[in-house]
């Protein structure tokens, strides 16, 4: 498996967010209504994200059967929105919120529906706001990964950033709530 992703080596230095979930605990939703992890997104992947040691997250997601893309496996982009959403938590670990700049799968083996996949996500390093992440999916053992995923995650000012969209939310009234505290 070739990836031509590239982490810089000019790092900062990372230290995990008092505030961060401690390994083995859940992490908190950032938006109920996420495809990828909301508890009240209607058809969702509600993936449930768990901290790991140091800088890693782990889910697990079953592959439904309305997942499939070609006969009997998943479709690809339902796996890259799994990845972006796990690979998405690890900032979070680091401290401020981010978002997607850049995302890129390597398809290693297909996926069956119907069977449960796992995903860890490691951080790979940070340079100013930029946090470089990957993600594995496996059957048990990372070391074997039947899918590899990378991701540029640029940190936001979340209240600036989503404030012209709050609007659209399905939960605009809860936002626009949180907006109006000081
Ligand atoms: C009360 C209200 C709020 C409540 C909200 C609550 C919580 C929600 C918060 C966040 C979500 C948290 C967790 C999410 C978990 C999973 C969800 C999946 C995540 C997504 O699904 S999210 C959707 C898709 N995502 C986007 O919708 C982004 C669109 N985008 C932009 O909005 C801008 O692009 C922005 C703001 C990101 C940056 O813009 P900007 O002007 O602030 O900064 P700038 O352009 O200078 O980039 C800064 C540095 O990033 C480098 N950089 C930029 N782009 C790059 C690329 N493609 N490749 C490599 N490097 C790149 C530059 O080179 C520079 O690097 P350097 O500093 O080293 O020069």
């Amino acid at each position: 498996m070739k990836s031509s992703f590239v982490v810089p080596t000019d790092l900062d230095p990372v230290q995990r967010h008092p505030k961060a979930a401690k390994a083995g605990e859940r992490m908190r939703m950032h938006n109920p209504m996420c495809f990828g992890c909301g508890e009240e997104s209607p058809n969702g992947l509600r993936l449930e994200m768990f901290a790991g040691e140091e800088f890693t997250v782990d889910a697990a997601m079953r592959v439904q059967t309305q997942f499939e893309g070609g006969p009997g496996v998943i479709h690809g982009g339902v796996l890259s929105t799994a990845f972006d959403d796990v690979m998405g938590m690890v900032p979070l670990l680091v401290g401020p919120s981010a978002v997607t700049v850049h995302l890129e799968v390597d398809y290693i083996k297909p996926i069956p529906v119907e069977t449960t996949l796992q995903f860890r996500a490691s951080l790979l390093g940070r340079q100013r706001r930029k946090i470089y992440t990957e993600g594995i999916a496996h059957y048990g053992d990372p070391t074997q990964p039947v899918a590899v995923a990378h991701g540029i995650f640029v940190t936001i000012n979340a209240r600036e950033h989503f404030a012209d969209h709050l609007e659209n939310s399905q939960l605009s009234d809860e936002y626009k709530r949180r907006l109006s505290r000081p």
